[in-house]
């Protein structure tokens, strides 16, 4: 996340850190949202099957061991069916990781809540980006999970010829694109989180993509996987 804040730490209890083993050691490659005690929802983007994953649960700081912390091995992975890795543009950039034990929930592990079906934020509605992501194009990511106040830019607004154009299907969200705050690499997969009506935390967005031109480049929203347009391919997988 480009230009946030630390977090305070697991105020974001179902952010989780999907890491890979490259030379024996674990990387952090993605950020996912916990939604039931064995499931985790994640970015398509996220996913090489020629690699091992493992989810980590209840992290701050990622550089550190920290109690209350657990890292689990996936039991399956799902990645939608209209994904296409070269067709980013056509949206579908959503996955599911079942994991091999569930979770078990506390203080700083707990899940997250799904959108109703085809729920539509309002332009400048504020959402929350967090993740370990790079902290500037180009820069380190994060040790400490960032948070950063981003708004919706709606439909309306992101197709708009000198934002993101047609790239936008209605199946994703825009927020952000201040030229300040963006998400980055790293923040993939990870949850754009917004306060309902009732206080209630929704995770409304799966980071998706940001643009070649600069992670925080002016009228170039961070991209996410819309939620609400989900909710039966969600209920199915699991
Ligand atoms: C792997 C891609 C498909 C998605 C990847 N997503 C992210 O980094 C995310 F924002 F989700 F955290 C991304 O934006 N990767 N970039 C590599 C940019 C990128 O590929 N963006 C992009 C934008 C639009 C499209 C389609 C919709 C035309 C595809 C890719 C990050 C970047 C940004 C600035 C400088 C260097 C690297």
């Amino acid at each position: 996340v480009v230009n946030g804040e630390d977090a305070i730490p697991h105020s974001w209890p179902w952010q989780i850190s999907l890491q890979y083993e490259k030379d024996g050691e674990w990387r952090h490659t993605c950020g996912g949202s916990l939604i039931a005690a064995n499931w985790v929802m994640t970015a398509a983007h996220c996913i090489n099957t020629k690699l091992s994953y493992r989810v980590f649960v209840g992290k701050y700081n990622l550089v550190e061991e920290e109690a209350g912390s657990k890292a689990i091995l996936p039991e399956k992975i799902i990645v939608h069916r209209q994904w296409n890795p070269i067709l980013v543009a056509l949206g579908n950039d959503i996955a599911m990781i079942k994991l091999s034990e569930p979770v078990t929930l506390s203080d700083h592990v707990q899940l997250a809540c799904i959108p109703p079906a085809e729920t539509l934020l309002p332009n400048l509605y504020p959402c929350y980006i967090t993740g370990w992501g790079r902290i500037y194009t180009g820069g380190p990511i994060a040790d400490k999970l960032q948070q950063a106040l981003m708004p919706v830019a709606d439909h309306e607004t992101c197709t708009q010829n000198d934002w993101w154009g047609v790239a936008i299907r209605a199946s994703m969200v825009c927020a952000g694109g201040d030229g300040i705050v963006g998400g980055c690499n790293g923040d993939s997969g990870g949850p754009l989180n917004c306060k309902n009506a009732d206080g209630t935390w929704e995770v409304h967005g799966i980071a998706s993509f940001v643009s070649g031109l600069g992670c925080n480049y002016i009228r170039k929203p961070t991209v996410f996987t819309r939620v609400s347009a989900f909710n039966e391919w969600i209920d199915e997988v699991r």
